[in-house]
């Protein structure tokens, strides 16, 4: 492996364009569990209208976006800023939102009681066209993702419509990621820790003037991921590999600083997340002699597993 395929998936309402593009997608998850694509439709316009409208949140003083953290010290709900000690002057701040705000709504769309507290809500920025923006790109994005699991399910000989009903009420998250880049690349100026994803797919836009991600290759070689705008980045995480009972890998990886001062790096990012009370169980037709590698598993439990020790990987 030494780049990360990309793939065109604007012809796959046609039979033939569908095959070519799932048999590509199966080759570059398999081989390194990272693609990148382009042709998938959503407006350069309004990606660009959700970049402006984070600078605008992302400039303010910290003050202003402290008063958007969650008020359970959820990382994962409205504003979080991490700063690292041995690397000063770095920050990579965020700010996320998911796909259902709260216990209640997400009992009204039928999920499970016992799995509700996976919902918290968060706090909108007083922004003019934020929340809208956010809203109409995270579910853009969430289209995207749709479409590439249906490509996972084509490329699986299974129907197209496999994993439909898992998603049909969703556990996604949705966040942005700014980096504040000190300059240094070198291995102590790591922006984001290098890590397995944890859910089912990732779809992720990246901006900036430099080649900030970085993918752990099996070979042990790390190989950086060009920055397009007209493409997403797409990995799994752990719940997909154990749903395909090891065959797609949760591939390792991590963010580096910048080569100058003057770089930037922003990225959006969709972790899309089937309902936390679905039953993941690893798909007969991934299991061979050696039978299933999991047993079945909620996207509620799984999030509680920690990540497998990066060493192993490979293994
Ligand atoms: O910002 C990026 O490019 C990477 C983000 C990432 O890996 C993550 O949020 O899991
Ligand atoms: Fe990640």
């Amino acid at each position: 492996m030494n780049a990360i395929p990309v793939i065109d998936i604007s012809t796959i309402d046609t039979p033939q364009g569908r095959k070519q593009a799932a048999a590509a997608i199966y080759d570059a998850i398999v081989d390194a569990g990272f693609f990148q694509i382009v042709g998938h439709g959503v407006p350069m316009e309004l990606i660009d209208r959700a970049y402006a409208m984070y600078d605008n949140l992302f400039d303010r003083p910290d003050e202003y976006k402290e008063a958007l953290e969650s008020p359970n010290g959820n990382p994962f709900r409205g504003y979080f800023r991490a700063e690292r000690a041995a690397n000063a002057g770095s920050r990579v701040e965020s700010y996320e939102i998911a796909s259902i705000a709260t216990p209640e709504e997400a009992q009204g769309l039928g999920i499970d009681p016992a799995f509700t507290d996976f919902f918290e809500p968060w706090t909108w920025p007083d922004i003019d066209g934020f929340a809208d923006t956010l809203l109409e790109l995270r579910d853009r994005t969430r289209g995207v993702g749709a479409t590439v699991m249906s490509l996972f399910a084509t490329a699986l000989g299974l129907p197209d419509n496999y994993f439909t009903r898992y998603v049909a009420t969703d556990g996604s998250n949705f966040m942005c990621r700014y980096y504040s880049t000190t300059s240094a690349v070198t291995d102590q100026n790591v922006l984001l820790d290098e890590h397995q994803d944890s859910g089912m797919l990732t779809v992720l836009h990246q901006r900036g003037t430099y080649e900030g991600l970085q993918v752990l290759c099996r070979d042990g070689e790390r190989i950086t991921v060009p920055v397009r705008d007209d493409a997403y980045v797409i990995n799994v995480g752990r719940l997909m590999t154990r749903w395909t009972n090891d065959l797609f890998p949760s591939t390792p990886h991590r963010v580096i600083d910048a080569p100058t001062a003057d770089d930037f790096r922003r990225s959006i990012v969709l972790f899309y997340m089937p309902s936390p009370d679905a039953v993941i169980t690893p798909i007969a037709r991934c299991v061979g002699a050696d039978g299933p590698h999991y047993e079945p598993i909620t996207p509620y439990e799984a999030q509680k597993i920690p990540a497998k020790e990066l060493q192993e990987y490979g293994n």
